[in-house]
C-alpha cells in the first residue's frame, strides 16, 4: 500500500485524517497564500489545496499519497483567512454576527504526478454576537490560528446557529470526499481498519 502523506500543520486536519483510520505522515507545505487578481474565492481556495499537495509531493521521490487541504470563510465574496492580530479578530467576529456565511474546504491528492481535487462549500449562521463574548473569545486565543478567527468545533461552536453541508469541512477536512479521492487514488481507507470481531457464523 503506498505511504500517505498529509502535506498540512494543521492538528485539526491530522486529526480528521487519523478518524478515518488512515495512517500517514506529516509533511507541512509552505505556499505562498496570496490571492490572484481577479480570482473568485472557490478557486482560490481549490488552488491553494492543489498547490500543498504539489508542492509536497515534488518534495517525495516515490510512490506516496499526498493530501493538502484549504479552508476559508467566506463572507458576500469577500475571503475572510486567517486574523491578523487581536483587533482583526474582533472585526472579523463582528461582521459574522447575526449572518451566514460559507466556509470553503478544497481538497487535493496527488499520486504519481496526478493530481485530482474536490472543492465543499458549506453553508454557516452565526446568531447575533455581544461585544463582551466576542472579546472573552478572542481573548481565549482560540480564533488567532482559524479561518474566519472561529472553530466551530471548541468554544465557537456555541456562535453557530445553524450547518448546512459538511461539518468535517468546516474544520479543516471533508472527510467524505477526502475518503472518495483516496480511494479514487489506489487506496480505500477501510482496507486499513481494524478488524475486532470474529466471522460472523
Ligand atoms: C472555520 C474553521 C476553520 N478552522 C481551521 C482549519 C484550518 O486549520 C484553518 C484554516 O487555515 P488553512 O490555511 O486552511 O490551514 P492551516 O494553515 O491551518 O494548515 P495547512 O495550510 O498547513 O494545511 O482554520 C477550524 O479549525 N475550525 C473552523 O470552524
Amino acid at each position: 500500500m503506498a505511504d500517505i502523506v498529509l502535506a498540512s500543520a494543521s492538528p485539526r486536519r491530522a486529526e480528521l485524517l487519523r478518524q478515518i483510520g488512515v495512517d500517514f505522515t506529516v509533511h507541512p507545505a509552505d505556499v505562498d497564500e496570496s490571492v490572484e487578481e481577479g480570482e473568485s474565492p472557490q478557486c482560490y481556495v481549490e488552488r491553494l489545496a492543489r498547490e500543498k499537495a504539489m508542492v509536497v509531493a515534488g518534495r517525495l521521490s516515490g510512490d506516496e499519497l499526498v493530501i493538502g487541504s484549504d479552508t476559508s470563510v467566506v463572507l458576500l465574496g469577500e475571503i475572510l483567512g486567517k486574523p491578523d492580530n487581536h483587533d482583526d479578530a474582533v472585526a472579523m467576529l463582528g461582521r459574522l454576527s447575526g449572518a451566514s456565511h460559507q466556509v470553503m474546504t478544497g481538497v487535493a491528492v496527488v499520486r504519481n504526478g496526478l493530481c485530482k481535487s474536490t472543492l465543499v462549500v458549506t453553508d454557516v449562521r452565526f446568531r447575533e454576537l455581544s461585544e463582551p463574548e466576542v472579546e472573552a473569545y478572542v481573548f481565549s486565543g482560540e480564533p488567532m490560528d482559524k479561518a474566519g478567527s472561529y472553530g466551530i468545533q471548541g468554544l465557537g461552536g456555541i456562535f453557530v446557529r445553524e450547518i448546512r453541508g459538511s461539518y468535517s469541512a468546516v474544520v479543516g477536512l471533508p472527510l467524505q470526499e477526502t475518503a472518495a479521492l483516496i480511494a479514487e487514488a489506489g487506496v480505500p481507507v477501510w482496507e486499513n481498519w481494524p478488524r475486532r470481531l470474529e466471522n460472523r457464523t
